[in-house]
């Protein structure tokens, strides 16, 4: 140890263990030289760095350490393991092995680390080797995948174009064949081109486009199989003449599939086309339309629509008519909007405005002549006419409305509507009335007012339309003027004579008096009234009478109110409509055209209108057609109005229940329109709160084929008055089994119709009470279940007789006496005192100390 201090003090270093023992060993070795020299070499060991921070110190601190520092460090760690050994209770030698064995643990530990660290290294680079490896496997495969599509694709094209241009060539001439191959070839090499293109889209737009293309078709399947499984790949692999055709097979399925799901495409969109419709559709609903109508407007089933009222609690068919409200509602339910219109619209235009005050021009007054039955009407019109009309009127009464136009001496024409008398005409006066401007009054001055000459009043005064009193037949000796005048008075007829405005003029149309007078007074009157009128524009007016004449056809009497209608226009009239045959005056006279105020007959409509309706000339056919059209559908919905407008089960309920009113129903034909007017009116004031008539059908004309069918539809017989049946309907009538009455007098229908109806009223029943019975005892039968055993107190008890059973004198059931007895025998009946059983129909709550009261029940026939 001293020697080695020493060494140290000449410079070097000091070969020990100790003082370097944190890092490295060093010593001095000889070394020898030639020639037998040698020299002493400090060697240094330096030891392997271990893992421990500690460990770590004292190498790094060893190399910029000077000898001398080295040496106090080792002094001082020499000191510091001498003072922890002392410290643990260990020497340093123990402490100084100790610590050797841990640096070497540490070591130990650190060189594993070091191992499992450069092996994980080494898997991973490994593995990342091998991706690398199976990607660029991968990308060689995809490679090779498309070079042999590409091929198989050119193949199959080649081979295409190869049969085309053979297929060509078989049906060209060879110069022209060997023309087309070559021109063809680029065409089909493109074709795969575009199903690449195309194969880049998904099936499903494939699909949806619906290109029916079979190439395109063909290309989906064969790209869809390459991208999803390998199998389809190694058969492209093998590309042969096979593989092309096993190719053209798969091509043939998909083609059938195509076709399946291009069915159900289309099915999809007709399904969805149908939703789209129906909510898009607005369906036009007028007031009144058919189930069918709305059904086909609607595009759904008539069938639907009924089984939907059916479920609503309606019964309904197809041809039954619904209001709009009713229709809208279906509209809504089937998902459609409505659109309400109003079929109306049509008549706008018919009947134009007024026209302009400098246009018109003064015109002849209507007269309408009005009066009571026989007090001179007819004979007045003839004592002004000079024409002796009432000559050929059956029954001296004036069945049917005329109009005439006479021209006074002084130049004025006047026209003059002769209305009917009679009670049954009073509809028709009214509309008399309506055309007219003034009214003449005839009251005959021996008879006085009489209650149609007050209807007459009222009539003129409802429409505002001034009156002429004519008191007729002053040149009878009776004839009393003034008392006429007065009693005018009570019906606020105040004539200028009693200090008011109206004209009486007292006139004897036998005796041709006073004529002139009358004829001043309506010039006068019409003065006043300043009455005018266009002519030169299209004809309106109104319908005074009309017919179904057996040579002319349809005939109307119209009166011209503006205007001037001519032969060869168009006109309509109520629900007719027709080109003007002709015109025909009073006289019986063609007529070119007819002016404002003057009546005309006209031909060539197509039947014969209302009385009192209104007429126009219209521009065309079609509008014609389009008004008459809309009218006739407005009058057959306002005939069937019951049977239509749909029934509900309620309402059939109802009606099938409510037996209280009974309707007959009736057909009624007559000769002029008039007539039947008259007959149908009157038949329909018939009758009472029980019973009534409905006339459902009155038109002028014979009995034909379809007024058979209607009565027999409707349960009814025909009414002919003044008319016939052909012989077609003759026999339908016998085969129908439906009755054809024949009448030339009005009275007659009136009272076979009052008749029928007292037939169809319940009779009258009228109750006799017969006796009483007291209940002693009450048994039980089995057969006729409870029976009483009653003594009669009173009058006498039969069977069949209506029974009620008193209860301490309340009435607890009305009924038939079904069992009487007298000991075991049935018997008819018992007399009072007497002892008897007796037995209730359908009813066995009888106690002892009721009362049983009989009584027999007597029906009278009923008259209105
Ligand atoms: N003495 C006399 N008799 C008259 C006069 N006017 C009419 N008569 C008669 O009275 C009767 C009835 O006359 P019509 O002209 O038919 O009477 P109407 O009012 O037209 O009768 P209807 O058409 O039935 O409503 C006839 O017999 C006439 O001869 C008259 O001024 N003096």
């Amino acid at each position: 140890m001293s020697d080695a201090d020493e060494r140290n003090t000449s410079g070097r270093k000091p070969l020990s263990l100790g003082g370097n023992r944190g890092g490295s060993g060093s010593g001095t070795v000889q070394q020898s030289f030639a020639r037998g020299r040698s020299k002493q070499v400090v060697v240094e060991k330096k030891r392997k760095r271990t893992g421990g921070p500690g460990a770590d110190k004292p190498v790094q601190d060893a190399k910029p350490e000077t000898p001398q520092t080295s040496k106090d460090k080792a002094r001082a760690a020499r000191a510091a393991l001498s003072a922890k050994a002392k410290q643990l209770g260990l020497s340093e030698e123990e402490l100084l092995k100790r610590q050797q064995a841990i640096m070497r643990a540490r070591s130990e530990a650190a060189d594993r680390d070091a191992k499992r660290k450069a092996e994980a290294d080494e898997l991973e680079r490994r593995d990342r080797e091998q991706r690398e490896e199976l990607e660029k496997q991968k990308r060689a495969e995809d490679e090779e995948r498309k070079a042999r599509e590409e091929e198989a694709a050119r193949l199959k094209a080649e081979e295409e174009a190869r049969i085309q241009a053979e297929n060509a060539a078989a049906a060209m001439p060879p110069e022209d064949a060997d023309r087309a191959k070559p021109s063809r070839k680029p065409e089909k090499d493109r074709a795969p081109k575009e199903h690449d293109g195309d194969a880049g889209g998904d099936e499903r737009s494939l699909l949806e486009e619906m290109g029916g293309r079979v190439k395109k078709k063909a290309a989906a399947p064969e790209k869809s199989s390459a991208t999803r499984s390998k199998e389809p790949k190694r058969r492209q692999g093998k590309l042969t003449i096979q593989n092309i055709v096993e190719d053209d097979s798969d091509r043939q399925r998909s083609l059938a599939s195509m076709r399946r799901a291009r069915e159900r495409e289309k099915q999809r969109r007709a399904q969805q086309g149908k939703g789209r419709d129906k909510v898009a559709r607005e369906v036009v609903v007028p007031e009144h339309i058919t189930v069918q109508e709305l059904a086909n407007r609607m595009a759904e089933r008539a069938a639907d629509i009924v089984k939907f009222l059916m479920q609503q609690g309606q019964m309904v068919r197809a041809n039954d008519t619904l209001d709009a409200d009713d229709a809208e509602l279906i509209v809504e339910e089937f998902g459609h909007t409505v659109k309400r219109v109003s079929e109306a619209d049509v008549e706008t235009g018919f009947i134009s405005s007024e026209d302009p005050e400098e246009s018109k021009q003064p015109r002849a007054p209507v007269v309408a002549v009005m009066g009571h039955v026989d007090h001179g009407k007819t004979s007045l019109l003839d004592a002004l006419r000079s024409t002796d009309v009432a000559a050929g009127e059956a029954g001296g009464i004036t069945q049917h409305i005329g109009a005439y136009q006479v021209q006074l001496k002084s130049g004025d024409k006047i026209t003059f509507l002769d209305t009917p008398g009679h009670a049954a005409f009073s509809a028709m006066r009214s509309r008399g009335a309506q055309a007219t401007d003034i009214v003449i009054l005839v009251v005959a001055a021996d008879d006085g007012v009489m209650p149609q000459t007050i209807e007459a009043i009222n009539h003129a005064k409802a429409s505002g339309v001034p009156i002429i009193v004519a008191v007729n037949k002053v040149d009878k000796p009776d004839a009393n003027p003034d008392k006429v005048l007065q009693q005018l008075l009570q019906y606020e007829i105040v004539v200028e004579q009693m200090g008011g405005e109206v004209q009486a003029i007292p006139v004897s149309a036998l005796k041709k008096q006073g004529l002139e007078e009358l004829a001043e007074a309506i010039t006068l009157q019409s003065e006043i009234l300043e009455l005018k009128a266009n002519p030169d524009r299209s004809a309106e007016g109104v319908v005074i009478e009309s017919q179904v004449d057996k040579g002319r056809g349809p005939v109307a009497t119209v009166l011209v109110k503006r205007g001037t209608l001519s032969r060869g226009q168009i006109v309509v009239a109520g629900s007719q409509w027709g080109k003007v045959r002709a015109l025909v005056n009073e006289r019986g006279q063609q007529m070119k055209d007819a002016g404002p105020s003057l009546p005309a007959e006209i031909l060539g409509l197509d039947g014969a209108p209302e009385p009192g309706e209104l007429f126009a000339v219209v521009e065309s056919e079609s509008r014609a057609r389009e008004l008459v059209d809309y009218r006739q559908r407005q009058r057959r919905d306002k005939s069937s109005g019951m049977s239509s407008g749909g029934a509900s089960l309620e309402q059939m309920m109802a009606k099938l229940k409510d037996n209280e009113v009974q309707e007959l129903a009736l057909v009624v034909k007559a000769d002029v329109q008039g007539s039947a007017e008259a007959i149908s009116s009157s038949l329909e004031k018939l009758g009472n709160e029980e019973v009534r008539a409905r006339v459902i059908h009155a038109a002028p004309g014979g009995v034909s084929e379809s007024d058979v069918l209607l009565a027999k539809t409707s349960g009814s017989p025909i009414f002919a008055f003044n008319v016939r049946a052909n012989k077609q309907a003759r026999e339908l009538a016998e085969a129908e089994g439906v009755e054809i009455r024949y009448y030339s007098v009005i009275y007659d229908v009136l009272d076979d119709v009052k008749n029928t109806m007292e037939g169809l009223l319940a009779p009258e029943k009228r109750e006799t009470f017969i006796g009483y019975a007291e209940v002693l005892e009450v048994f039980n039968i089995s057969k006729l279940g409870k029976v009483a055993g009653c003594r009669v107190t009173e009058g006498v008890v039969r069977r069949g007789s209506g029974v009620r059973l008193l209860r301490n004198d309340t009435v607890i059931h009305e009924g038939q006496l079904s069992t009487l007895k007298r000991f075991k025998d049935e018997v008819s009946e018992v007399r009072a005192g007497t002892e008897c059983g007796m037995g209730f129909e359908n009813y066995h709550d009888i106690q002892v100390g009721d009362k049983i009261e009989c009584f027999t029940v007597e029906e009278f026939k009923r008259t209105l």
